[in-house]
């Protein structure tokens, strides 16, 4: 019996652009998968020995750092916040570009100045990547951990600062922020568990160098 990889995907917007890099690596998902409405989690694929998960963007590093999937797709702002030694990023995919930065209120920012901050407290889903970021400057930042919509916690009260994925600037902008610092430039990268890619280095390996041909 051949062996039968697993590829995790997130669900969200990085799925539509991963799909093309995907069909052009010769990867094709079973017709359901791309029906929104299929309560499915788990995909063949025309290739035999490889099926498609779908699951959020932070547990396909999860799934994959604990071996339950071999490979998946995750941007390296999730790779940051967890850091996980059992991960290999070997290709930049080149899709889901963005930015993790720093933004507060635009009044706030008239005024403020982050060479004098010694405590800051943040909202953010990245409470670790924020930590170190800060602490590497000698700034204490105490973080409230949400899932999204960050963006409302310095006009309800919640904190005055946050830090948050920024492409366009425009969810800032609806919500009366501004951007003062970048943490990291992000990109979606492939992702290997590197026990698996020392187990099976021809069939993983394969599966990477496709992939990277298909991303160049
Ligand atoms: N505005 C954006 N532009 C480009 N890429 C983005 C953007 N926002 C997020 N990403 C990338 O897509 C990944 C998933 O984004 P996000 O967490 O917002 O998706 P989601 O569908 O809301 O996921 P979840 O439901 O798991 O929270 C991020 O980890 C990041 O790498
Ligand atoms: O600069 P922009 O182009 O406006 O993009 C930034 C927004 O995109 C992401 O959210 P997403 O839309 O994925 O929703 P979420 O809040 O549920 O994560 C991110 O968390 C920002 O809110």
């Amino acid at each position: 019996m051949p062996e039968v990889f697993v590829l995790a995907l997130p669900k969200g917007r990085i799925l539509k652009e991963v799909l093309p890099v995907l069909r052009k690596a010769g990867i094709e998902p079973e017709a359901e998968f791309a029906d929104e409405n299929s309560r499915a989690l788990r995909f063949r694929t025309n290739r035999p020995d490889l099926e498609i998960i779908r699951v959020r963007s932070f547990d396909v590093a999860t799934f994959v750092a604990f071996g339950a999937a071999q490979l998946g797709v995750a941007g390296n702002d999730v790779l940051l916040e967890f850091d996980y030694p059992e991960i290999y990023a070997p290709v930049d995919l080149n899709i889901g570009h963005c930015r993790l930065s720093v933004a507060e209120p635009a009044e706030l920012s008239a005024s403020d100045d982050p060479s004098r901050w010694s405590h800051i407290r943040v909202a953010t889903k990245y409470p670790n990547v924020t930590r170190a970021h800060f602490a590497a400057r000698g700034v204490q930042a105490e973080c409230i951990k949400l899932s999204g919509a960050m963006e409302l916690a310095p006009t309800l009260g919640l904190c005055r600062r946050i830090v948050d994925l920024v492409s366009s600037g425009a969810t800032l902008r609806a919500n009366n922020l501004v951007e003062i610092e970048k943490i990291a430039e992000v990109t979606s990268r492939l992702i290997v568990n590197r026990t698996a890619m020392k187990t099976f280095p021809r069939e993983i390996g394969g599966l990477v160098e496709d992939l990277r041909r298909a991303a160049a």
